[in-house]
């Protein structure tokens, strides 16, 4: 049995001033149907607060234009009821207005579907965004000890039907005095969260009476009533529970159009006439409402407006949603709405919380409720007729006095006193049988909480089991999983930094090969080029040899380590594969486990949240350290990571440095072997320019020597003619000396004279000779000592046997030239004693006058047998001026002497 009305009784009421219902307009968009058939928009949003409708205006408390969205419209008009449901007040929100303008959109959107966040979604409608809203509130003002109930009816052609029922049988309406309307047998059932309400409403949908009109194709011709119901406790200061209740019901209304207009045709005449009277009574009851003149409310008439009689001009809070069409063919439709909800605004409610009453209150009410009805049974025990308590019967009066100000006679008290004991008798059955029912119920629940304690246990037992569990399996797989990727991402980077040292060794290896060759080539090259420089150039590929040596011996251990990290690698992707497939079998075991155990801990979890609210809450906190337990651990993991991440990189900084440091010494190597070569080229370059200067050098002194010779052969030829000429003219001196002695005297004394002069040419010629060969030498030796002792010990040697040969051949030149002098002027001495002897022995004077002088044969000195001629005529030429200046020491031969040569 459900109630729609607080219980009046047990709670009493705060009173809070009256106030207007809260009234706005909804605008539909044109719908594509329209668009298509060029209907004209005649309804235009001025403010958020006027309307403007065939230069009428209409003002509300809020007009939304046709882009408003399902969000803008809870937030402003629904939204603010939540916080009043919480607090114990019943709120309503209907939407009222013709068929197609969107109440059904309005109330529960399009699709209908379960929402995730109620400030998110999207399409959403009231009714599933209340549920969340609603939850979601509860949780954040952190009240666990609460009962959700949703129900859902239609009514339809008069009839009441629950919308959540299996059977298809109509309710009944009745007024409880103490519980107000009550609608026997409807369903209520409990939700444990916004999905829950959700599914609810798509199975009540699904019930629903539809029928396709010309204006809507899934036009609803019923009304509903969908009901959130709230009881919650909280505890007060004195540490007494708090007992509050609250609901929102969210009314959906048939179109409220002239439905023969709305091509409703197949309907009967009593469904149409009875879709008619609920509208056309909520019509009359909200003028009544509106005229403050008027007294009878005519809420009895429909069942809509009995069901909705709390809501308009009742305790309720309650907020109207007037549907309308932009277009021009429903012009008078909308009037009519607009003008219906203009009315409804002068409706005043009184809304008021039911009281928070504690459950030692709610007992004592109902104590005292039974010592009354006791009393009055007592007395109607004791005598005949009706009897009431003489302290009942003056609470009676007072009351009626209150209310009425008016005094009843004794008979029309006992009559009204009978009528009253007589309902007081049937509620007094009612409450014991109630009592009754209360008392085993209690047993019932305390046997329930008995078990579901016990159940509580094992499932916080299997919580606790579950949750260790699950967070070492977290643990395990986040480690894995950090391994695997740790192990990624150090692979890529050695991978990357293989890749890099393969390249960079590839370099240095073709760079250290080439200089190689290109020196080795080189030195072939000068080898087979210039055996002097042989020695240099091998002492240099050597040493080049040994850099590329010193090379390959830096680049094989990067090889090697290149080598040795590859296979790391190899090894390492794949232990990591057998972790990945490891991890992965274990994350799908683990997975598949955690389903399992997640899906029986849900049932258990569903069970346990029926039973207990203590439970979810208890849960709810645990699982809130969990989460934060969680988000530490994550954050801890993610500080482990960082550090980590830097330890990486540092490291990798090392790595580079070094592979950079060992790229750097590669490089300066190479580029010491490259400058090394470019020098050797450089100096064997030079070289060659010394050589080819030095050969040019040698063929100038070959050339000078050749001239030299030359000179000096022409000299010998000129001294052995004037050697000749003198040794003729000696002899014709002789001759004439013969004849003449003084003649040949002063002959003799001109060629002395004429072979000094010759002798004085010659000797000037031979230092000058000597002079010009010392200063070649000098400057050769220069030469060579300075360009080429020092670069290359070969050149040196070559050098040195060509200027010890042209120093040689100089010293020979010399010694040649000093013997001839020696010789010569042995020659000279010779000639002069043996002309001397001869002068001496053949110019004796003729003893007697006219004697004929002696022809004596001047003999020339022998100066041995492998003297040449030149030599001897040389010899004498150099003796000859001596001889000729000292006759007396001129060896003269015997004209009867042979030469002897
Ligand atoms: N504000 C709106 N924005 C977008 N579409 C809307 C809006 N209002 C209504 N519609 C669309 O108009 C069509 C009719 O709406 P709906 O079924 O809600 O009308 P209704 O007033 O409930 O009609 P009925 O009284 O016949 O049930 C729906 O397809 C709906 O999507």
């Amino acid at each position: 049995m459900a109630t729609l009305k607080k219980k009046g009784i047990t709670t009493s009421l705060t009173q809070i001033s009256m106030q207007n219902i809260k009234v706005v307009v909804r605008v539909r968009p044109i719908t594509r149907t329209e668009e298509e058939q060029n209907v004209k928009n005649i309804v235009k949003c001025l403010t958020h607060k006027e309307i403007l409708m065939r230069e009428k205006k209409y003002a509300f408390d809020r007009v939304f234009k046709p882009t408003a969205s399902q969000i803008e419209l809870y937030v402003n008009v629904v939204a603010p009821l939540i916080k009043d449901v919480i607090s114990g007040y019943n709120c309503t929100v209907f939407a009222y207005g013709q068929t197609g303008t969107g109440k059904t959109y309005t109330m529960t959107g399009d699709k209908c579907s379960i929402i995730k966040n109620w400030k998110e979604d999207e399409d959403a409608g009231i009714i599933p965004r209340a549920a969340h809203h609603i939850f979601h509130e509860l949780d954040r003002m952190k009240i666990s000890n609460y009962t959700i109930k949703v129900s859902y009816i239609e009514l339809y052609n008069e009839e009441i039907r629950d919308l959540l029922s299996n059977d298809e049988n109509t309710l009944q309406l009745y007024n409880n005095d103490s519980k107000g309307l009550i609608i026997n047998g409807l369903n209520e059932i409990t939700c444990y969260n916004s999905a829950d309400v959700c599914k609810e409403l798509q199975r009540g949908i699904l019930k629903r009476q539809v029928a396709p009109t010309l204006m809507n194709h899934q036009s609803s011709r019923s009304h509903t009533v969908f009901t959130i119901s709230l009881a919650s406790t909280e505890s007060n200061i004195a540490g007494e529970d708090i007992l509050k209740y609250g609901k929102i019901n969210l009314v959906d209304l048939a179109g409220s159009e002239n439905i023969v207009k709305a091509g409703c045709k197949d309907l009967r005449a009593q469904e149409l006439a009875n879709i008619n009277k609920s509208l056309l009574t909520l019509g009359r009851v909200i003028q009544s409402l509106a005229d403050k003149n008027h007294k009878h409310i005519p809420y009895r008439d429909s069942k809509l407006t009995r069901i909705l009689q709390d809501s308009l001009g009742g305790n309720t809070k309650t907020v109207i949603i007037a549907t309308v069409s932009p277009s021009h063919t429903s012009h008078e439709e909308t009037a009519n709405t607009l003008e219906y909800a203009m009315r409804a605004r002068d409706i005043k409610n009184t809304p008021v919380a039911n009281e928070q009453t504690s459950k030692n209150q709610l007992i004592e009410d109902l104590v005292k409720e039974i010592e009354v009805l006791q009393r009055d049974l007592d007395a109607a025990r004791q005598g005949t007729g009706i009897y009431v308590d003489r302290v009942n019967y003056q609470m009676i009066v007072d009351a009626v006095f209150a209310v009425t100000g008016e005094e009843f006679t004794a008979e029309e008290i006992a009559e009204r006193k009978a009528q009253r004991i007589s309902n007081l008798e049937k509620a007094m059955h009612e409450k014991i049988r109630e009592f009754e029912r209360t008392v085993e119920e209690c047993k019932q629940q305390r046997e329930e909480l008995k078990r579901v304690k016990t159940e509580v246990k094992e499932k916080e037992y299997l919580a606790n089991w579950y949750e260790q569990y699950s967070t070492s399996t977290c643990e395990e797989i986040q480690s894995l999983l950090n391994a695997t990727q740790t192990l990624n991402s150090e692979k890529e980077i050695l991978l990357g930094k293989l890749e890099n040292m393969f390249k960079a060794n590839e370099t240095h290896v073709n760079i250290a090969r080439q200089s190689a060759s290109a020196v080795l080539s080189m030195v072939d090259k000068n080898t087979t080029e210039k055996d002097g420089m042989l020695k240099t150039v091998i002492e240099a590929g050597n040493s080049v040899r040994a850099k590329a040596q010193d090379a390959r011996s830096i680049v094989q251990p990067l090889i090697h380590n290149t080598i040795s990290a590859a296979s790391t690698l190899n090894t390492m992707s794949m232990s990591q594969n057998s972790i990945q497939n490891i991890v992965e079998k274990c994350v799908c075991n683990k997975i598949k486990t955690i389903r399992k155990k997640f899906a029986m801990l849900e049932q258990l979890k569903d069970e346990t949240m029926a039973a207990i609210p203590v439970l979810m809450e208890q849960h709810r906190q645990r699982t809130r350290e969990f989460l934060d337990a969680s988000v530490n651990y994550c954050k801890r993991q993610h500080k482990k990571a960082a550090t980590y991440n830097e330890k990486c990189c540092s490291y990798l900084t090392i790595l580079e440095n070094e592979s950079r440091d060992r790229i750097k010494t590669n490089e300066e190597t190479i580029n010491n072997l490259l400058e090394q070569i470019r020098h050797l080229q450089i100096t064997t370059e030079q070289e060659k320019q010394k050589l080819t200067r030095f050969q040019e050098w040698k063929a100038q002194i070959d050339e000078d020597d050749a001239v030299h010779k030359g000179q000096l052969e022409s000299t010998v030829s000129k001294l052995n003619e004037m050697a000749d000429q003198a040794v003729k003219d000696l002899e014709e001196s002789v001759h004439s000396t013969f004849n003449n002695h003084d003649k040949r005297n002063e002959a003799l004394q001109t060629s002395i004279s004429a072979i000094s002069q010759l002798e004085k040419e010659l000797m000037t010629l031979t230092e000058n000779l000597d002079l010009e060969n010392k200063q070649k030498a000098v400057t050769v030796e220069n030469i060579i000592n300075t360009s080429i002792l020092q670069p290359c010990t070969e050149i040196e040697e070559v050098l040195n046997r060509l200027i010890s040969d042209t120093i040689q051949d100089v010293d020979a030149l010399i010694e040649i030239t000093s013997s001839f002098n020696d010789t010569y002027r042995k020659f000279v001495e010779d000639i002069k004693e043996t002309i001397t002897k001869q002068v001496l022995e053949k110019s004796v004077p003729p003893k007697h006058a006219g004697d004929t002088p002696v022809r004596t044969e001047l003999r020339m000195p022998s100066i041995g047998p492998t003297a040449p001629r030149e030599i001897l005529l040389e010899k004498f030429k150099v003796s000859l001026p001596e001889m000729l200046e000292n006759p007396e020491d001129a060896i003269w031969l015997d004209s009867s002497t042979e030469s002897a040569d």
